[in-house]
């Protein structure tokens, strides 16, 4: 059987509540013709638009996701969002250790832990975020920086919260406006590091976690990106903020996608 093609994007700090609900109906819109068993689309909005857009999207065309969690249920941590909170606005997927999380506002890999433990425990698919910086990369560490990631990251989870494990890997160099996106050759690099380090962790069980690429992934790159043998979706930003770019940048690759 073909293998799913996960696409998704993360809106970052951008769009209000009209507009991110206003997208995502137009992405349910443009691409409910594609069948959900053979790609899994996914939207991560801001915080403050998630109950509308929970309420408002039909999800069973789009998982909505939010952009980060604390790993507590309640207590003393002012601007945190609780995993219960998540749940009470029916939230189906945690992103965990975005790039931005991690440099922009210093979370640790083992903070990331125990978010993703929190995520896994609440039941909810949870995308772990990783990725090397340029200056790791110019030191030739990168493989050991994922290792080291991805092992500290999944530290203590269970092989049976397999199924809701997702990765992303996510250059820093390579995101954002001022990102150089990775070759595809470097990507497929990495992935494979990724999946070797997945089965050293969970044993033959680790091979069915998706791994994404992200990092301006864009219609000049996306389909050469996911013909690569162990890229098993993408993961976007800018390039998937209109609803029309995105569904022809999803047709794009799900093409390609479908020919390796
Ligand atoms: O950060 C990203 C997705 O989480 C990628 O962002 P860009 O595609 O805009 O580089």
């Amino acid at each position: 059987m073909q293998k799913k093609l996960y696409f998704g994007s993360n809106l970052k700090m951008y769009k209000n509540i009209h507009d991110t609900v206003e997208y995502l109906q137009n992405l349910v819109e443009y691409t409910r013709d594609l069948s959900r068993d053979e790609i899994e689309l996914f939207i991560i909005p801001s915080y403050t638009t998630l109950e509308s857009a929970a309420k408002h999207v039909d999800r069973t065309y789009v998982k909505i996701g939010a952009q980060n969690m604390c790993w507590e249920d309640e207590g003393q941590f002012t601007g945190e969002i609780s995993p219960l909170m998540l749940k009470e606005i029916g939230i189906d997927l945690v992103m965990i250790g975005h790039s931005e999380r991690r440099h922009v506002f210093g979370e640790t890999d083992i903070e990331e832990n125990k978010k993703v433990k929190a995520a896994l425990n609440h039941g909810f698919t949870t995308l772990l975020c990783i990725g090397e910086t340029a200056e790791e990369k110019n030191y030739g560490i990168s493989p050991e920086v994922l290792r080291t990631q991805l092992k500290i990251g999944f530290h203590d989870i269970p092989v049976s919260q397999i199924p809701n494990i997702w990765v992303a890997y996510e250059p820093v160099w390579s995101i954002g406006v001022n990102g150089t996106p990775a070759t595809a050759d470097y990507a497929e690099e990495m992935h494979k590091v990724i999946k070797q380090t997945l089965l050293d962790i969970f044993g033959d069980a680790g091979a069915d976690i998706p791994v994404l690429y992200g990092g301006s992934v864009n219609p000049g790159n996306a389909s050469e990106l996911i013909v690569q043998p162990s890229v098993d979706g993408l993961f976007t930003g800018r390039a998937a903020w209109q609803a029309d770019k995105f569904d022809k940048l999803i047709r794009d690759a799900k093409t390609a996608f479908e020919s390796k």
